[in-house]
């Protein structure tokens, strides 16, 4: 067990009364709240905490940091670790008739299904398809109203107080009314409803006051209006046992809205926390820490005696890029570096780039020298590829909830039936009867039968279905490949969920939301060498990191070149993020010539993040 320094040692010990730790990179911000966790779960044994995270990720790993004591097993009960929209959706599933919703609503969490919808209502009204018709793109207009609807929603505007156009007010207004006919409701319904549900009874706000004693917030400087709200709203009038734990130079979710002021001015104004800075760096070696420092001005103190490394390199080509990553990965795993006291694996290295494409070419190199790799994925929702198992799917959505008309008309596509008539209350069971007819469908129908709210067992559905699929002659080879794969990925999902809800508690509606929530993502035994967008190195570290692609356009982002305002805050924050992940070794690349995709070349200029630097050629 590692000693704490003196400051975080204070914070761990804390008890009453609002609380706020800024801190740099690599300061134990994430060892404190775990270890403060810890300590209000052995000392208060009755009280429960709430410790709130963005990440499903951050979410699993704090769950096996907490796992790791011993002393603190028979306690963990009363933590309940989530995302903010996790914790939201539990409210506005159990509560919504609060609010005049129907409750057990299921989260259309597609955007395709949003679509879907929004092209229903233009349909169905002869003016706004007019409108719809007179655009020059129609499939545009639509991205753009959902995406207003969503604006809307997430700074709490619901369309009977929208003021704005006309048109607009009519179809928000009856986007919703679909989502409401259909028992849905979007991602953004999510924290809004909370947020009203919270507000407009507080009886609720006072119930969830009384059972969590504490609540924790971790990555404070990401949060947005509407999960700041919700969080204000949540400790009521009175409640102030609230810890926010954020750094400001690490606020990377400015595209979502995130405004690390709500952390260091709103919170302060609102609950006058005691405030802790952290600025020693326990994380990285001096160089980095240097380099780190003038990109931000902030004063962070490498607590490393080791100097480390960290250089910066113009390369050729992308080609030529990869080839000097591969080189330099190969150097350090066979000789080591002294800077670094264990021989490197795999899990060592992370390449890091501002976006997924950036890191292509270097993708090829590892795969063509067979060295272990993968990608950093954030993803909800499931991919399937067969056909069988999307209308096993879709019925499986219809069973839940039968007024979902959306998956209803899929699935009627898909089978090549009219879609009935669902005015006259039929249950989900009932519509799929009417649906499906064919034999192996009848299998699904006869499968899903078997379900019962208390009686959730899916892994034998799963089974019972591929037993069914191995055995008939119904489907060609390479049908079936895509149903075991599918298969295979379901059940992937149901390990995850069986991992994380107590037999006496799941169920299908339950199952759905883990999935829709990204819950249920394999996120955590991935071997090899981490390939990463900045946004995803969020929270992790590494001995060597390789951030590459640094040239003007790329790292920064052109827009934010071209707007250079406070996307250009971001992008540097982006930067901190990336360079901030690194231990010890830290390479900083970009190709000076770069092959677009229609194979002109364009010439680059080196990244104004690492202008500073003495930049290397070879
Ligand atoms: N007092 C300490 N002594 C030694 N090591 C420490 C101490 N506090 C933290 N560390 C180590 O420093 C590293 C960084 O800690 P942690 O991940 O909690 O920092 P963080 O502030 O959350 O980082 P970031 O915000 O950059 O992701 C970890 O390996 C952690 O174990």
């Amino acid at each position: 067990m590692l000693n704490l320094s003196e400051k975080q040692q204070q914070i761990v010990d804390f008890t009453d009364g609002a609380l706020l730790v800024k801190a740099g990179p690599g300061s134990g911000k994430t060892r404190v709240l775990i270890e403060r966790i810890k300590k209000l779960l052995l000392t208060n044994k009755r009280s429960k905490i709430l410790a709130l995270t963005f990440s499903n990720l951050a979410a699993e790993e704090m769950k096996n940091r907490l796992l790791e004591d011993q002393a603190v097993e028979d306690y963990i009960e009363n933590v309940n670790v989530g995302t903010i929209h996790s914790f939201c959706l539990d409210i506005v599933q159990s509560r919504g008739n609060l609010i005049g919703l129907g409750t057990e609503l299921v989260l259309f969490e597609n955007n395709d299904d949003r679509k879907k919808m929004l092209a229903d209502i233009f349909l169905k009204d002869s003016e706004l398809l007019r409108l719809l018709k007179s655009k020059e793109k129609p499939e545009v207009f639509l991205n753009e109203c959902l995406e207003l609807i969503s604006e809307q929603k997430k700074n709490f505007v619901s369309p009977e107080v929208y003021d704005g156009n006309e048109a607009f007010k009519e179809i928000y207004i009856e986007y919703n009314e679909y989502l409401k006919k259909q028992n849905a409701i979007d991602f953004d319904d999510i924290l809004f409803y909370a947020y009203r549900i919270l507000t407009e009874n507080p009886n609720v706000t006072k119930m969830y006051t009384s059972i969590y004693k504490f609540i924790c917030v971790d990555e404070a400087q990401d949060l947005n209006f509407a999960q700041y709200e919700v969080i204000r709203a949540l400790c009521g009038e009175t409640f102030n046992n609230i810890m926010l734990v954020g750094d400001e130079n690490q606020s990377i979710y400015g595209f979502n809205g995130s405004d690390s002021n709500l952390m260091s001015k709103t919170f302060v104004s609102n609950f006058q926390p005691t405030v802790y800075v952290l600025n020693e760096n326990f994380r990285s070696a001096k160089s980095i820490v240097r380099f780190a420092n003038t990109l931000e001005e902030s004063d962070s103190v490498s607590n490393y005696f080791y100097e480390g490394e960290l250089s910066a390199h113009e390369l050729q080509d992308e080609e030529e890029e990869a080839l000097f990553i591969i080189k330099n990965f190969k150097t350090l795993m066979e000789n080591g570096h002294s800077d670094i006291d264990h021989p490197l694996d795999f899990e060592d290295f992370a390449i890091i780039a501002r976006n997924r494409y950036v890191l292509n070419k270097v993708e090829d190199k590892l795969k063509d020298e067979g060295i272990p790799y993968y990608f950093k994925k954030s993803s909800s929702g499931i991919e399937i590829e067969s056909e069988f198992i999307k209308v096993f799917d879709l019925s499986l959505r219809l069973l839940i909830n039968c007024k979902d008309i959306i998956h209803l008309r899929e699935l009627c596509k898909i089978v090549k039936v009219d879609v009935p008539d669902t005015s006259n209350s039929c249950s989900g069971m009932e519509l799929l009867e009417l649906i499906l007819k064919s034999e192996s469908h009848k299998v699904i129908i006869e499968e899903l039968k078997k379900f019962d709210e208390v009686n959730f067992e899916f892994g034998k559905t799963l089974k019972a279905v591929a037993d069914f699929v191995e055995n008939s002659t119904e489907f060609q080879e390479e049908e079936k490949y895509l149903i075991f794969n599918d298969i295979e990925m379901w059940q992937k999902h149901w390990s995850k969920y069986i991992m994380q809800v107590e037999r006496e508690y799941r169920s299908a509606i339950s199952f759905r939301s883990y999935i829709a929530l990204g819950k249920t993502q394999d996120i955590s035994n991935d071997k090899g060498v981490s390939l990463l967008t900045a946004h995803m190195s969020k929270g992790l570290q590494y001995e060597v990191v390789f951030v590459i692609g640094l040239s003007e356009g790329t790292f920064p982002d052109y827009r934010a070149v071209r707007a250079n305002g406070k996307e250009m805050e971001q992008e540097k924050n982006n930067m901190f993020v990336a360079v901030t992940r690194a231990k010890r070794i830290c390479f900083l690349t970009y190709p000076k010539v770069k092959v677009m995709p229609w194979g002109d070349k364009k010439n680059q200029q080196a990244s104004r993040f690492i202008k500073g630097l003495e930049i290397r050629t070879i």
